[in-house]
């Protein structure tokens, strides 16, 4: 398109400068005949304005203008030739066009058709007119007639730009469809890397850098991402620190809910929870479960004789003596004052019943002179196995009877049920099932 509109402006930019030159020609000669005989009309009766120009130009008679001569072909304007616009050497040239010469009054001087001499020209060929000034007075109009003819020069000279015109129209366009394709690579590359790692990071990656380096917008828009992708990574950082400390906090506070302060056992609520459900399971597995209660003896006295702080004492010992001696499936925990419970997984009557008393022999032969040179400590137990639909409640119900059942028999011993739990009623004194436990 640049070159087809190129190609117009050159052609149209050539015919006005021949155009010009030879409106120059053309008025130098008409201005130099009516110069020389004081007006065209006087003029015209002592020679034609043909033989005029013959004569002082040195042409063949065909002037340029001249109505009725057709327009020659121009010839070469070279650096060597006359200066632009003014009239070769005789022979060289003819300006390739004709002017019809019109009168200020609008009356045809010259034939040029449609126009005989004497007749008035047409306002419209009039509105194209160029005046010709004699000593400061508009004597004549002229008005170009005609097609711009080249010369062959001319026509060399066309050709030759049109050629440099074609082969830099298509070395232009060339070069910007290489440019393009170079650049919408580039460009594309450097997109694809973008998102690639835009879309490790939508998938969870974080921390990623796009290694685009350019200058324009699409590194713009990396050095962004790289930016923000960082900022995110160190948030998502902060995030993880904070919700690791929230759940450590969060643990060691569920911790502190289900221990005793003072033994660091665990508690009531949480062995309730833990034994409910360790029923639950041994029912369900048909596996034994055995739960025992010990109560310290007499510590009303040991509070009483030795004080609050040693009863403390006493309480923390037993509690690591216990947890000391039991296997980590067991759930040990200070159910209250000075009670205690362990529920033994897996665990038979029997076998919970010698570790009972394991736990028993290891508290009474328990360091207590270290507390205080006269402090002994005993425990007493009761110990009861879960059966077939049995409930937390009753089982540790009957540990509790047998318990008692242990204090009421001397105190530092272990009571294990053997009897149907049915045996031991609210009204049935404890002491006196005694001969149906053993141990
Ligand atoms: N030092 C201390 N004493 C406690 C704590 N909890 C309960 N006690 C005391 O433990 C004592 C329990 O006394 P009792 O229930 O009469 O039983 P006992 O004196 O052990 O007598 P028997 O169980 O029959 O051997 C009470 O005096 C309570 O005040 C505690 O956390 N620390």
């Amino acid at each position: 398109l640049v070159g087809v509109v190129a190609n117009q402006r050159l052609a149209q930019k050539f015919g006005d400068l021949v155009l010009q030159d030879a409106s120059r020609a053309f008025r130098e000669d008409v201005v130099a005949y009516i110069g020389q005989y004081g007006s065209w009309q006087a003029a015209i009766a002592q020679e034609s304005f043909r033989a005029f120009v013959t004569r002082t130009r040195g042409l063949d008679g065909r002037s340029p203008g001249v109505p009725g001569t057709p327009p020659p072909p121009r010839m070469d304007r070279s650096a060597s030739g006359p200066p632009a616009g003014a009239m070769p050497p005789p022979g060289r040239q003819r300006p390739p066009f004709r002017f019809l010469l019109v009168d200020p009054a609008g009356v045809a001087l010259t034939k040029s058709s449609p126009y005989e001499v004497g007749d008035a020209v047409a306002q419209e060929d009039r509105r194209k007119s160029l005046p010709i000034v004699v000593k400061g007075e508009t004597v004549a109009y002229m008005v170009p007639r005609g097609e711009v003819i080249y010369s062959d020069m001319d026509r060399g000279y066309i050709a030759a730009v049109r050629d440099a015109l074609l082969f830099g129209c298509i070395a232009a366009a060339l070069l910007a469809i290489g440019l393009g394709l170079f650049l919408g690579t580039r460009l594309s590359s450097s997109l694809r890397t973008l998102s690639n790692v835009i879309e490790q990071t939508q998938k969870g990656a974080l921390g990623l850098h796009a290694a685009v380096r350019s200058n324009d917008e699409v590194g713009a828009l990396a050095r962004a991402f790289n930016q923000m992708s960082s900022e995110l990574a160190h948030s998502h950082e902060k995030l993880r620190a904070s919700h690791a400390q929230i759940e450590a906090q969060a643990a060691a506070m569920h911790e502190l809910s289900v221990r005793d302060s003072l033994t660091h056992l665990h508690n009531r609520r949480h062995f309730d929870e833990q034994a409910g459900e360790l029923c639950a399971k041994s029912r369900r597995s048909e596996r034994p479960l055995a739960v025992m209660i010990g109560d310290i003896d007499h510590f009303k006295q040991i509070n009483d004789r030795f004080s609050h702080a040693v009863g403390d004492a006493v309480l923390r010992q037993v509690g690591e003596v216990l947890r000391q001696n039991t296997r980590a499936t067991d759930l040990v925990a200070r159910y209250g004052g000075e009670e205690f419970v362990i529920a033994f997984a897996d665990t038979s009557l029997d076998q919970a019943a010698m570790l009972c008393d394991k736990l028993r022999t290891a508290i009474a032969a328990h360091a207590w002179h270290e507390v205080h040179p006269d402090l002994r400590v005993t425990i007493s137990i009761g110990v009861a196995a879960l059966r077939r639909d049995d409930k937390l409640d009753k089982v540790l119900g009957l540990a509790d009877d047998l318990l008692y059942l242990a204090k009421a028999s001397g105190r530092n011993q272990v009571r294990a049920e053997v009897l149907d739990a049915a045996a031991l009623t609210d009204e049935t004194p404890v002491a006196e099932e005694a001969g149906n436990a053993r141990l």
